[in-house]
């Protein structure tokens, strides 16, 4: 395994807060970038020495801009300045400093004169044991490809003079780095690696402010790294990423996610063959344990008074069953065939508080998990407890591995308990013995309600995690490769209170899927103090039965706009039946190649959670997040009206 490398630009703070953290999330070793040296109060032989006692090393000084190419008069001043820079490497301890290329505005466009003065300059650095890794910047004023920098390299010819090959600066401009694989790996000093969103836009603006780590973009980062190792490049595989959000996000949290993304990029390297192709996480790693379903979605009932009985009601009315009592905690599970929700009155916030996976072997869905940095949960076992392995989310959210099923594989937890549906057939009695035996579901005492009749809601459709606005990349990532998911559809809209940025992801064959959205701003002053909230989205196979036990048990919907209906009747063809049902049901309505959704929507309860509920028709794929800004701003009408006088 290369060493593993981050530039301190790519993390907020003091200089000492950013090396604390870089150690701390187990780097290796660290680049200096020279902003944050020059404002550091400590001597650069301090400096040296703190970073000797976090166990990291110095691998890189950085950078050196408009070195090559200068005329007489500014390169004599160029020299100046390279001893001085050197001087201070000598004092800190630093082998290796990064030249890129110039920008300046009367850089002489000459080859020959560029590589004599890089020559030059790597003559005098060698005379302090130091070397030059010399980086063509995507926007360099006469040097800019990865071909036209190696070129003054083998030009000027000089043992101290290598490569720097940073990913975005030769991705960002093409797909054609095949050949770095023939370069010789020893005249290769140093690489960076960045990822970044395809973006069409002023290359030097994307790089300074829309870098990602490995595989939080679009660019073929394993393929990059592969293609680089095959060189034969045997340093460090260090991150740089400039990025707006993590230059103020908590550096300890931005170095545990950065260190992530290298954990799963050397694991994406390892296991997958062609350029372009590889899964975050890796294959191999993947096929270890599968997740097969939700098992549980965990409400957090929050300290208000009214949202324990309101949520009461409202799965009432939806059909569930209060079925089960914790042993030991204030939590309740309720069912309806395989949907499972708990409520627990323990936790503050109304939110999603925890959810748990059907996984084929938990132990090893934990393993990868604690491999991908996951920062397990304490196990709070009591006699008699199922041992649920459990981890925590980016923003806190429990996050369990189970395995609800017998010991056989090829049987999704949740059909094994589901009787064929009916009418008359009470949902909850095909809990057999058996599964009793190792399921959690042991942990709660039956309560002997009587069942509820059906409604059609079938399973927990997917859940709807809202996410702390600098989290999103770090949530995406974490949630595709700790938990080995594949990211499916984005989607970017105008909400009423700004731009809301939201990812699909979800398991091969759909039987686990999430959905992250966020604000892309931090909410401003005026935006009111109403949080995103969060949804779990219920699947029905009968929409209108639904929406009907809804009705006659007197719990409201979401009102939708009838603007909504005139512009759906506007852009689509609808059968006649389907277009009144849609309006008579108040839903809302999305079509793919597959099929159509119809979704309902309850109001927010508790300040922070509502419940959808869907009937996905011919197998439509999606999550309906074109109706996202309607929903949202109906859902703001309704708080409206909510708190003012009648
Ligand atoms: O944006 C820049 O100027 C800059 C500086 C140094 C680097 O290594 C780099 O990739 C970009
Ligand atoms: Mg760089």
């Amino acid at each position: 395994m290369a060493r593993t490398g981050i530039a301190t630009v790519c993390l907020s703070g003091t200089l000492e807060d950013r090396l604390d953290a870089a150690a701390a999330a187990g780097f290796d070793t660290v680049e200096i970038f020279e902003a944050d040296l020059i404002a550091s109060p400590r001597s650069p032989e301090q400096i040296r020495d703190h970073i000797a006692g976090l166990g990291l090393t110095i691998s890189l000084y950085q950078p050196f801009r408009d070195a090559e190419g200068a005329p007489p008069q500014r390169f004599a001043a160029t020299l100046r300045r390279l001893r001085a820079k050197l001087e201070l490497m000598d004092r800190l301890g630093a082998g290796t400093l990064l030249i890129c290329s110039s920008v300046a505005p009367d850089t002489i466009v000459d080859n020959d004169l560029a590589a004599d003065q890089l020559r030059e300059l790597a003559e005098l650095a060698a005379g302090h044991g130091i070397r030059i890794a010399y980086e063509a910047l995507a926007w360099g004023r006469h040097i800019s490809t990865w071909e036209h920098s190696w070129d003054l390299v083998r030009r000027a010819d000089h043992p101290a003079l290598g490569l720097c090959l940073d990913s975005f600066h030769v991705l960002s401009r093409t797909d054609r780095f095949a050949g770095i694989a023939d370069l010789p790996g020893d005249r290769i000093f140093f690489v960076q690696l960045a990822d970044a969103p395809r973006l069409d836009m002023d290359v030097l603006q994307w790089s300074r402010h829309h870098r990602l780590f490995p595989l939080q973009g679009g660019l073929d980062l394993a393929g990059f790294t592969r293609t680089v190792l095959a060189s034969g490049y045997a340093g460090p595989l260090s991150l740089e990423v400039f990025n707006d959000v993590f230059r103020q996000a908590d550096p300890h949290r931005t170095a545990v996610d950065a260190r992530r993304s290298l954990i799963a990029l050397q694991d994406a390297v390892d296991t997958t063959q062609p350029a372009g192709s590889a899964p975050a996480g890796g294959a191999a790693r993947k096929a270890e344990s599968r997740l097969t379903g939700i098992a549980f979605a965990e409400l957090g009932v929050g300290d208000d008074t009214d949202t324990g009985p309101q949520l009461e009601t409202l799965l009432t009315a939806l059909g569930f069953t209060h079925t089960g009592q914790h042993r030991s905690k204030p939590v309740q599970l309720w069912e309806q065939n395989t949907a499972r929700i708990l409520l627990n009155s323990g936790v503050h916030e109304s939110a999603i508080h925890a959810f748990a996976l059907e996984s084929t072997d938990p132990e090893a869905a934990a393993r990868r998990a604690a491999h991908l940095l996951a920062a397990p949960l304490p196990r709070r076992r009591r006699q008699s407890e199922a041992d649920l392995t459990a981890i925590a989310a980016p923003d806190g959210t429990e996050i369990f591995f189970c395995r609800t099923a017998p010991p056989d594989d090829s049987v999704p937890a949740a059909e094994t308990r589901t009787k064929p549906l009916g009418d008359s057939a009470p949902a909850l009695e095909t809990r057999t013995a058996p599964l009793g035996q190792h399921g959690w579901l042991d942990d709660f005492l039956p309560t002997g309600e009587t069942p509820a009749p059906p409604t059609g809601v079938t399973a927990i459709d997917h859940l709807s995690l809202a996410q702390p606005f600098d989290r999103y990349d770090e949530a995406a990532l974490f949630y595709r490769t700790v938990l080995g998911l594949i990211g499916d559809e984005a989607s970017e809209f105008a909400a009423p209170f700004g731009l809301i940025r939201t990812l699909a992801i979800r398991d091969p064959e759909r039987r686990v899927r999430i959905t992250l959205s966020v604000p892309v701003l931090r909410r401003g002053d005026w935006a009111p103090a109403v949080r995103h909230p969060q949804h779990l989205t219920l699947a029905t196979d009968d929409l209108p039965r639904t929406a009907s036990a809804l009705r006659s048990a007197g719990v409201p919907l979401l009102a939708i706009p009838g603007n909504y209906y005139d512009d759906l009747d506007a852009r689509l063809t609808l059968d006649p039946p389907l277009r009144t049902r849609i309006r008579d049901l108040g839903a809302m309505y999305d079509e793919d190649a597959h099929g159509h959704y119809l979704q309902l929507f309850t109001p927010v309860i508790g300040g922070r959670i509502f419940l959808e509920i869907v009937q996905r028709v011919g197998g439509y794929r999606g999550y309906g997040f074109v109706n996202d800004p309607v929903r949202m701003a109906a859902h703001r009408e309704q708080r409206l009206h909510a708190h003012s006088p009648r």
